[in-house]
């Protein structure tokens, strides 16, 4: 390291010594006169955020507040009975943890739910569980059947003693409902009452929640319009599986509310998540033209780069910004974990395409217990200490851009403040760059086309019963008078046939234009 780096380090390091967390920004190479630059957007994005903590109307499209926030300091919610709904509602779920845990009926968690309602509490079961938990964790988070085989052949002989927790904020969303009927009917199968096993973590008055109801599940939990799925985390959502397998989760919250009073604060240089935002800024030149790889060097946060994911390209994503101009924001987010990423694609992240800037996450503490030596002197976390400072060398020394974010040790608490500081450098940056962060209209887009398409299933399979000697994917499209659908309902002839469904065959292949089906049997 040269005397100017160790200058740059010492001179950009923000660091908070509660949280034992620091961010290093030395290896960016953001011009003199940057932070200048920005500081009159960066104020107006401070203001901005107030506001939305205030309960402003942050997301007009969908009219809703955004209230995240209020989850981890129920005390700034913008009424005093959201703030009380807030401090019961974490009460609920501590009780009903407690009671599970001590009554130990219950020795699974099975978890239904997708994007928001499933990546948190992933993350937080890997970053957090340990092997003698109380109880286990798996999750069923799409709607592939042989996922759900797998899943569930490993819970077999123990569903008795398995809880289903089946989350979907607007409850109506296909793939955890499909999980659930699967989930359902593998304890009709083992003549397990479902209801006794099942609780519902959804919006109040939701398709789930009315279900649960009237099944008479054993819990409900609420969740809040104004908290998206992507930020669910420390709502029941990702609260109440996380308090199941024994993770204190007043610990998580605490450290969340941490970070939050410290990015609050509008003094640029000491906020991490404005300094963060602020880096996204520089490296993409506000529009997303460097990709954020994420490069824990910590097993236990190998997800964080896919919960990342979801919530920077989700929120930041947008095509266009909150005046109506096309802008087509985000930034795309990949990565897994160091020192593994190491033997594969940072090879091209050292030598090939400079399209994006690395952020380097650490954790000092090396283990629970102490150390051996793998080499006289030598542990095996020094290597991976070392394997991470010589690749963020190797990447500068080649042009390459990155950040360090550093923490002392991985605890809930520091868990919660390191979503809660990338929690708030979205918002931030999506003021910077004027977007609206809170909705997700492209979502829609695929799952209105996903369901015309499920639509066309039972007109295709009518017209093949009408003949004898079978048709072509053409000829099925243009009895229908569907012809420019006709790859859609080739696809649909072909899986019918390779899952033996409604007794459909393939009575000649060949190529999409030839192939002929037909119904026997
Ligand atoms: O919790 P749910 O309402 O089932 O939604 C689950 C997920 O699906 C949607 O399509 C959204 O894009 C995600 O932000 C959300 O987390």
């Amino acid at each position: 390291m040269t005397a100017s780096l160790w200058n740059r380090y010492c001179t950009y390091l923000v660091s908070d010594a509660d949280l034992g967390l620091t961010l290093d920004i030395s290896r960016m190479r953001f011009p003199d006169g940057f932070f200048e630059t920005m500081e009159p957007a960066m104020q107006q994005a401070f203001a901005a955020m107030a506001q939305l903590e205030q309960g402003a109307i942050a997301n007009p499209d969908e009219n809703r507040m955004v209230g995240h926030y209020w989850l981890r300091t129920p005390e700034l919610a913008p009424t005093a009975e959201i703030a009380q709904s807030l401090k019961s509602g974490v009460d609920a779920i501590v009780a009903f943890a407690h009671k599970v845990i001590a009554e130990k009926k219950f020795r699974h968690i099975l978890h239904i739910g997708i994007g928001g309602s499933a990546l948190g509490p992933q993350f937080v079961a890997q970053a957090l569980g340990e092997a003698n938990q109380p109880l286990s964790i798996s999750f069923l988070d799409n709607t592939d059947p042989d996922g759900f085989d797998r899943v569930l052949a490993e819970l077999n002989g123990k569903l008795h003693e398995t809880l289903v927790t089946v989350v979907s904020k607007s409850g109506s969303t296909p793939e955890p409902s499909n999980a659930m009927l699967e989930a359902k009917a593998a304890f009709q199968m083992a003549g397990i009452p479902f209801a006794a096993h099942a609780v519902a973590i959804t919006m109040p008055g939701s398709k789930l929640d009315q279900l649960a109801i009237a099944e008479k599940w054993l819990a409900r939990f609420p969740m809040q319009d104004w908290v998206g799925g992507r930020t669910s985390v420390m709502s029941a959502v990702g609260l109440v599986p996380a308090a199941l397998v024994g993770i204190d989760v007043r610990a998580f919250l605490e450290g969340a509310a941490a970070m939050d009073r410290l990015t609050r604060q509008t003094t640029t240089r000491q906020n991490p998540a404005a300094v963060l935002a602020l880096m996204w800024y520089f490296a993409g030149d506000g529009k997303g033209s460097k990709d954020m790889v994420i490069l824990p060097y910590k097993d236990r946060l190998a997800l964080f780069s896919k919960y990342l994911q979801q919530l920077v390209m989700e929120s930041l994503g947008k095509e266009l910004d909150r005046t109506g101009a096309v802008v087509n924001q985000g930034i795309a987010v990949y990565g897994n974990k160091g020192s593994t990423d190491q033997h594969a694609y940072i090879q091209q992240l050292r030598d090939g395409v400079a399209n994006f800037f690395a952020t380097f996450i650490q954790v000092r503490k090396d283990r629970a217990g102490l150390s051996i030596a793998v080499e006289p002197g030598i542990t095996s976390g020094d290597y991976l200490l070392g394997f991470l400072l010589g690749t963020r060398q190797a990447l500068y020394e080649n042009g390459r851009d990155s950040i360090t974010i550093a923490i002392d040790e991985l605890t809930p608490r520091t868990l919660g403040a390191l979503i809660a500081l990338y929690e708030r450098a979205v918002g931030l940056y999506a003021e910077l760059v004027n977007i609206n962060a809170y909705h997700q209209p492209g979502v829609e887009a695929g799952k209105k086309a996903a369901s015309a398409i499920l639509g066309l299933k039972a007109k295709v399979l009518s017209a093949l019963r009408q003949t004898t000697g079978g048709l072509t994917a053409e000829a099925v499209a243009n009895q229908l008078g569907l012809s420019q659908e006709v790859e859609t309902i080739y696809q649909i002839l072909d899986h019918f046939a390779v899952n033996h469904a409604s007794g459909v065959v393939r009575i000649q292949g060949g190529d999409p234009l030839s192939t002929l089906f037909a119904v026997r049997g």
